[in-house]
């Protein structure tokens, strides 16, 4: 007789990725001037998760990320969002899976300063032509309310704080469900309670709403709120930090720095 033992594997492994490159190569310029970006990054950014990415000035975590969320297209290698190649795609698609499917936050709040928070957030949707249904509005409800936005939302960017400008455009980030939220520095310009705000709110919109986010940040503190932070030098993947702390970070990030002298 032979035993089965049933098991049902819940790794994040398990699961297709959010998105998965496969030996990117990004050179910029040509000859003489060429700078190899990202020289064969191979990663994977599991679904559900909160993946930050760190490393020194240059070692390409921008141009990672810009490829990642089809921003910007790799000299060779792939990129994956779920099942699709978004290498692939003629522009016209990638434009299209890029609004229906990625959200992006960036240093700069980028919203539109004649709209208000509320038509900010929702600017997304009227791009995509979809009107918000019951189940999109209760979303977004949620999603204001955990920003903490609702009483801001019929003021425009130039009457709200840093701090708030930058919770408008997360929640503009997240008003299409997106398959993966990239956030490029999204706290480089605040101070360090609307950064801690912010990024508790990132680390809540994985666990409690199932988003996927990849963030690039300097800060180890920052990085501490992701499950896991890859660390990159030289265009290349060197390390991963699981369940990082801001020590456990910064010593990591030390560790690379001695190993580049
Ligand atoms: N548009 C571009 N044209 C030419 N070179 C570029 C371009 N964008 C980036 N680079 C170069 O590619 C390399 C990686 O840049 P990238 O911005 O990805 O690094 P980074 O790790 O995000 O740096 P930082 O932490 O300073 O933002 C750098 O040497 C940069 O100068």
């Amino acid at each position: 007789m032979t035993t089965t033992t049933l098991s049902r594997d819940t790794t994040p492994a398990a699961q297709p990725p959010a998105a998965r490159t496969l030996d990117l190569v990004k050179v910029y310029g040509r000859g003489e001037a060429a700078v190899r970006a990202l020289d064969g990054v191979g990663v994977d950014l599991p679904a559900g998760r909160f993946t930050a990415v760190m490393g020194p000035s240059g070692s390409g975590k921008s141009t990672l990320l810009h490829c990642v969320a089809g921003l910007d297209s790799p000299t060779s290698g792939e990129v994956w969002l779920g099942g699709t190649e978004l290498t692939r795609l003629s522009d016209k698609a990638l434009t299209l899976a890029r609004r229906r499917r990625v959200g992006f936050v960036f240093q700069s709040y980028n919203l539109l300063p004649m709209l208000t928070a509320e038509q900010n957030i929702l600017l997304p949707l009227r791009l995509a032509d979809r009107r918000p249904d019951a189940e999109t509005r209760e979303w977004v409800t949620g999603v204001v309310d955990a920003l903490a936005l609702g009483d801001r939302l019929a003021h425009r960017p130039g009457e709200l704080s840093g701090g708030q400008q930058q919770r408008v455009a997360a929640a503009r980030a997240l008003v299409t469900r997106p398959d993966l939220l990239v956030a490029d520095e999204p706290t480089g310009a605040l101070d360090r309670h609307s950064s801690a705000e912010l990024l508790g709110f990132l680390a809540r919109s994985v666990r409690e709403l199932g988003q996927t986010v990849v963030m690039v940040t300097h800060d180890p503190s920052a990085a501490s709120y992701a499950d896991e932070v890859l660390l990159m030098a030289d265009g290349r993947l060197v390390g991963r930090v699981a369940e990082p702390t801001a020590e456990s970070v910064l010593e990591a990030m030390g560790r690379l720095a001695e190993a580049g002298r």
